[in-house]
């Protein structure tokens, strides 16, 4: 199976990385920096699950993509939700007849687009669950044993190109649950993430440092009782021993855990604010019109400040 995985940041240069090691058929659709740092120092990454040296990384670039580089089989999409209009564009020229896209990006309105692009029957529901970043060497930076792709066919089932994903996967140094029910999956990671990005970008702390302060936990808990909401209001509720966990997750003292969106404002890099949280409370509210979601807003306008300086102080 042919695999191209566009984009080889945090969660793209981690899977692909893997998947890589066990000897399948990757390349990884870069842009034309990203293209030269890979070519000069390899793809590097730094795991408790092992280090991981691929000294030359198969790439192709969008150009290279054009100038007929063959069809493939499955697409792993792993851009910021803010790159996806353009990596639709560059990625179309690998999507023919057979292909596969898998995309593991946070959220859901992504779907949309990538249905409007290639049909929705060429796309699966997927998601992933990692802590990683993009260390200052280009490096990937895997900062705990967490790491999985859950994916599946929207409509459920276990068809049989789901199956060949499967066999490619299995093997890999991360958790590939092939799903049944990979929407509502989707949308429990989403109400975890929301949650979890929204309050440790609002305190700009870490889930352990917000249950220490006053009126953390009740932030936490009902920050998750409005996401839980609108998930159920969409007719996706997260099922009870999921959201139990999740609540485990967020309410557990001194934990060091943050959003990967934390990590990015830290860096004063770019966020998926409409992506991630913009566009849950606005299915919030086409779902239930007239419903409030005061501490999801409150996120939001922290988030949107927070783009709004980064873009007053480029200019
Ligand atoms: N990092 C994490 O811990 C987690 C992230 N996620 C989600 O995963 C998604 C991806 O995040 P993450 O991997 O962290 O992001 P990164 O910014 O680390 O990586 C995204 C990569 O996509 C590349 N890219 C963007 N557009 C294109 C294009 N047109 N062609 C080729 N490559 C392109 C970027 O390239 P370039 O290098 O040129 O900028 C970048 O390397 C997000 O939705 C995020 O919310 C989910 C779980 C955990
Ligand atoms: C929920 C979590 C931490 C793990 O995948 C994540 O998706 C993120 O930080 O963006």
């Amino acid at each position: 199976m042919r695999v191209l995985v566009v984009g080889a940041g945090a969660t793209g240069g981690y899977f692909g990385a893997r998947l890589a090691e066990i000897g399948r058929d990757v390349t990884f659709l870069v842009r034309p920096a990203r293209a030269e740092k890979l070519a000069a120092r390899g793809l590097v990454v730094k795991s408790p699950l092992g280090d991981l040296h691929i000294e030359r990384p198969r790439t192709i670039t969008a150009d290279g993509l054009k100038a007929g580089e063959g069809a493939f089989d499955l697409v792993v999409l792993s851009c910021k939700a803010y790159d996806l209009d353009a990596a639709i564009a560059d990625m179309a020229p690998a999507v023919t007849e057979g292909t596969v896209v898998l995309p593991i990006l946070n959220g859901l309105r992504h779907l949309d687009a990538l249905d409007a692009a290639f049909g929705p029957a060429r796309v699966l529901g997927g998601s992933c669950a990692i802590i990683s970043t993009v260390g200052p060497a280009d490096e990937i930076r895997h900062m705990s044993e967490l790491c999985s792709i859950t994916y599946g066919e929207r409509d459920g089932g276990r068809s049989e190109r789901v199956q060949a994903i499967d066999a490619v996967m299995q093997g890999a140094k991360f958790q590939a649950p092939l799903s049944e029910k990979v929407l509502l999956e989707m949308w429990e990671k989403w109400v975890f993430l929301a949650t979890l990005a929204g309050s440790t970008t609002l305190m700009r702390a870490a889930i352990g440092d917000i249950l220490a302060a006053p009126g953390g936990h009740a932030l936490i808990t009902g920050l998750h009782e409005e996401c839980l909401a609108i998930a159920a209001a969409n007719g996706h509720a997260p099922r009870e021993k999921v959201a139990a966990q999740a609540r485990t997750t967020l309410t557990a003292e001194g934990s060091p855990m943050t959003a990967s969106m934390l990590r990015d404002i830290l860096g004063g890099g770019r966020i998926e604010a409409d992506h991630i949280v913009g566009d849950l409370a606005a299915r919030g509210h086409a779902a239930k019109p007239g419903s409030t979601y005061p501490l999801l807003a409150l996120v939001y306008t922290g988030l949107k400040a927070y783009e709004a300086k980064r873009a007053r102080e480029a200019q």
